[in-house]
């Protein structure tokens, strides 16, 4: 089986209701609301066509079966917060110092910040259960910096990505229940429901304007801060081998931290070469992946490839899937 990556657009919205109700809750950034998916679908036809200002664009990519079928979803924002600033707390420390009672000890709190304004954001990876393994996810994954590698100058110079935070079993939010619910008043699904079905200006309208000691919030809520939830571990751990590392930035609804890595550090796009595309008969090759350079109509895929100096063979078969001809330019990851 070839997996391949392709744009989203509106066609796509029944499958993507049903990856978004496979996600289930707390996977907030792929909300089970139609409307909601349908305007991001748009809204990513849009952004890959080069409809959209640099500002909003969205892109959303799926991963595609053989026979059509979806396995899975992600997607790219170019740049966060250029309308509503996106909030994250950010960790500090306070040294405290007395030498009059001999006393001398570190602070840590919680300040509102907006430094993730004007990064391109990765996100709302999800695969099926039934297709994880063989290496999906990282097709899925690559391909969205395969995406920001074919046009730079519509993405930041910075890549962040939100981690989900720590969940009890039963679905609560330690890190709402003792921070959050205690500004926004609403139970946690509810405040996320929000962001997605308003503008989102009651985040910054509600959120807290002052330090918040670590100290004064429980224990559980404190514990939580900057913990990535049980099955983020491992998308936390493909992050890092890309050249992604923790900012000191979590969520202000769930404490889940905030990792970031400068463009030309992803280790998908240090890795690769543009090389021209032949088309023929591929005998005895690695699998690479491999992706277009244009971003209308872009496709990536993990598929035999044989490279000879500036040349990239591979089957037909692939080259029909790719929606390319010989002798276009593309992308390929050499090892
Ligand atoms: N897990 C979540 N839904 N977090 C939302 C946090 C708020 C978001 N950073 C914003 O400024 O809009």
């Amino acid at each position: 089986m070839t997996q391949l990556v392709r744009p989203a657009g509106p066609a796509d919205l029944a499958e993507v209701m049903t990856l978004a109700r496979l996600s289930g809750a707390g996977f907030t950034s792929l909300p089970e609301d139609e409307a909601v998916l349908a305007e991001r679908l748009r809204l990513s036809q849009r952004s890959f066509a080069g409809a959209v200002d640099p500002g909003s664009a969205w892109y959303t990519l799926l991963l595609e079966d053989d026979d059509g079928d979806i396995a899975g979803i992600a997607s790219v924002r170019a740049r966060m917060g250029l309308s509503r600033p996106h909030l994250a707390f950010r960790l500090i420390t306070l040294a405290q110092h007395s030498p009059a009672i001999a006393t001398r000890f570190d602070h840590q709190a919680l300040v509102l910040v907006s430094e993730c304004d004007g990064t391109t954001s990765v996100g709302s990876l999800f695969i099926r259960a039934d297709r994880r393994g063989g290496g999906a996810g990282r097709l899925l994954a690559a391909a969205r910096y395969m995406l920001i590698g074919a046009d730079r100058t519509r993405f930041s110079d910075t890549v962040i990505a939100e981690l989900r935070g720590w969940f009890e079993e039963d679905g609560a939010s330690p890190f709402w229940d003792g921070v959050g619910s205690r500004f926004y008043r609403l139970d946690f699904d509810a405040a996320d429901r929000m962001l997605t079905a308003t503008d989102g200006r009651f985040v910054q309208d509600l959120a807290p304007r002052h330090p918040i000691y670590v100290s004064l919030i429980d224990d559980r809520a404190a514990w939580a801060i900057g913990r990535v939830h049980r099955h983020g571990e491992a998308a936390l751990a493909m992050l890092e081998r890309e050249g992604f590392a923790r900012t000191g930035l979590i969520d202000l609804f769930d404490g889940g931290p905030v990792v970031s890595c400068p463009a030309d550090r992803l280790d998908t796009l240090r890795r690769s070469r543009i090389l021209r595309l032949d088309v023929g008969k591929v005998s005895d090759a690695p699998k690479r992946l491999i992706a277009t350079t244009g971003i209308d109509g872009f496709r990536a895929i993990f598929a035999v490839g044989q490279i000879a100096g500036d040349t990239l063979t591979v089957e037909p078969n692939i080259a029909e899937r790719l929606g390319l001809e010989e002798g276009t330019t593309i992308r390929v990851k050499e090892s």
